[in-house]
């Protein structure tokens, strides 16, 4: 796979619902790492254009791929099994427990074990061990098993709607220092929110939906950056160090990382490697 390919590309995607043109020729490129916030008025198209990505269903023009892969909708189709989603109000199995449902849906992947599903239902402030179904489980405590299910994989694209609906302050901390971390593993993330405050947070560029179609209001402020040094060693501090990095083709024989970052100068750049003793050999601020 090449480091370089998008997480998240839409291309000419158009969609109609109702006999109206909810989305009209979008075009969307997320890269590794990127938080992506979608807003717009209730009804502008937010939650259609995540669930195109998720193929639940299919638009009637345009493409679609994840990590460089077609998604072909339908349940003889390719569903891009490495998007994780929070889309309106999740829906477990209401007779079985939280743990049980996740585990369930954990065995389809076979990507994590019960040790796991132990661990991110505890991360979202659950408790695993509670043996009550669903059912039983309030508004607040089944989004936060939604976002359980959504990241428990380790995704490399998330999409969110609304996620901290129904969630009281200290599940929205929770849901905050979760998606923090999932950025910081260089995670794609689609946000859709009305809070102002969790766009303004977490994204790096923002988009209204307006009339169907996607207008840019907020560019992003990081820079992209290509850093040659000495040797892997410094290639491993570097990924220690800093989220988001992939390793680029090697510059005259030594090791090189593309880095995006809020940095703004060179002086910034080189003064945050030598404080961790990397030697740089070049560094390139792309255009
Ligand atoms: N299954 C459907 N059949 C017909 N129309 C639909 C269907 N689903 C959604 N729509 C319409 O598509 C439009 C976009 O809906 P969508 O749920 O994507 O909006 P949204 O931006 O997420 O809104 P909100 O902020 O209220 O969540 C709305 O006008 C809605 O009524």
């Amino acid at each position: 796979m090449n480091p370089h390919t998008p997480t998240l590309e839409l291309t000419q995607l158009s969609k109609k619902l109702g006999g109206r043109e909810v989305l009209k020729q979008v075009d969307l490129i997320v890269q590794p790492g990127e938080v992506v916030g979608i807003v717009g008025s209730n009804g502008s198209g937010k939650t259609t254009l995540l669930r195109l990505v998720t193929g639940l269903i299919y638009p009637d023009r345009g493409v679609i791929r994840v990590k460089g892969k077609r998604v072909r909708p339908g349940l003889l189709g390719d569903l891009p099994l490495s998007v994780g989603a929070l889309i309106e109000t999740p829906s477990f199995l209401p007779q079985f427990s939280g743990f049980q449902n996740l585990t369930m849906l954990a065995s389809i992947q076979q990507k994590i074990d019960k040790t796991d599903v132990y661990q991110v239902m505890k991360q979202v402030g659950l408790d695993p061990e509670n043996r009550k179904p669903v059912r039983t489980y309030s508004l607040g405590m089944r989004q936060r098993l939604g976002i359980a299910q959504a990241v428990m994989e380790d995704p490399c694209l998330l999409l969110f709607d609304e996620p901290t609906n129904a969630l009281d302050d200290h599940g929205v901390e929770t849901f905050s220092s979760l998606l923090q971390e999932l950025i910081e593993k260089g995670a794609s993330v689609l946000l859709v929110s009305h809070v102002k405050g969790e766009i303004q947070r977490f994204c790096d560029r923002v988009f209204q939906i307006e009339e169907g179609k996607l207008l840019s209001v907020q560019e992003s402020t990081k820079q992209k950056w290509r850093l040659v040094v000495s040797s892997w060693d410094d290639v491993e501090k570097l990924t220690k160090r800093f989220p988001h990095l992939q390793i680029d083709q090697p510059v005259n024989g030594y090791p090189a990382v593309v880095c995006i970052s809020h940095w703004v100068s060179q002086a910034e750049l080189t003064s945050e490697m030598m404080q961790d003793e990397i030697q740089v050999i070049e560094v390139q601020k792309q255009i």
